[in-house]
């Protein structure tokens, strides 16, 4: 479903952050990222949804080279693609359900957008959502009175409202304790099981990573080191990765 090739980017037009990726996905697949502080996971996230626009190479989602889209074209594509960030990315005034029904967006017209116009249906899947992350009861509460683990979870059934065939996570857990991680992680395996939705994860914990992903993609200075099987994952691999040198 997803397939990257010759990938590179560059910030600066300099040092390249991602340095000629490769690697294909399947759909429901759960394909954790790891590697050291600035080996270039974020951007190789940023860059499958073109948040981060490549110096070169193709990003085909469903045999669709997006990095040769229109604006209104990447827009209709961007819903397959839900994102989740560190820091929940939510609106904290607003209430649990009103962040939720913003997954619903990429559905609306500008116009209805603009308004924040939504329908029962939008309303049911908000709901449904929100049920999937056990947080119903939270629903007219404003984000900003939630904790950083239920902040997660509406982030993650906001992405759940759209639909999405592929989710990225970006060190959503780096700012959790362990059991709340675990929790998230567990969020994700449910809906990675359930409903098919192919999981890439960015992950500063290994052990996090061991658990619950299938896949492993290991980057250093923006190359990729190892992609396979999370058990045949070696220590001597990971010393080499985190490794200054
Ligand atoms: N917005 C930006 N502008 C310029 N350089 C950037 C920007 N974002 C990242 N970089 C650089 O690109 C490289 C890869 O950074 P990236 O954030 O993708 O790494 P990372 O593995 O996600 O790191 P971390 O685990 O610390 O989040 C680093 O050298 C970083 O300094």
């Amino acid at each position: 479903m997803l397939k990257i090739e010759d990938l590179t980017v560059s910030y600066d037009g300099k040092t390249l952050a991602i340095d000629n990726i490769n690697t294909e996905i399947k759909q429901g697949e759960f394909v954790g990222i790891i590697g050291s502080s600035g080996s270039g996971k974020s951007t190789l996230l940023k860059s499958i949804n073109l948040l981060v626009k490549p110096l070169s190479g193709k990003v085909y989602i469903d045999d669709v080279d997006i990095t040769k889209l229109n604006n209104s074209q990447l827009r209709n594509i961007r819903r397959q693609i839900g994102f989740v960030f560190q820091d929940y990315n939510l609106i904290e005034k607003s209430t649990v359900i009103d962040n939720v029904l913003i997954g619903r967006l990429g559905y609306k017209s500008s116009l209805k957008s603009f308004f924040g116009l939504f329908n029962d249906e939008d309303y049911e899947s908000a709901s449904n959502a929100l049920k999937q992350v056990g947080l119903s009861k939270k629903m007219f509460e404003r984000a900003e009175e939630l904790s950083g683990g239920q902040k997660q979870r509406v982030a993650i059934a906001k992405t759940l409202c759209q639909e999405p065939k592929i989710i990225l996570a970006d060190e959503p857990v780096s700012s959790l304790d362990i059991a709340t991680s675990q929790s998230i992680m567990d969020y994700f395996k449910v809906i990675n099981d359930e409903k098919n939705i192919t999981i890439m994860i960015n992950l500063h914990d290994v052990n996090l990573a061991k658990k619950y992903c299938h896949r492993i993609i290991a980057l250093k200075n923006g190359k990729i080191l190892y992609d396979g099987e999370v058990g045949d994952l070696r220590d001597e691999l990971l010393k080499e990765l985190y490794s200054q040198e």
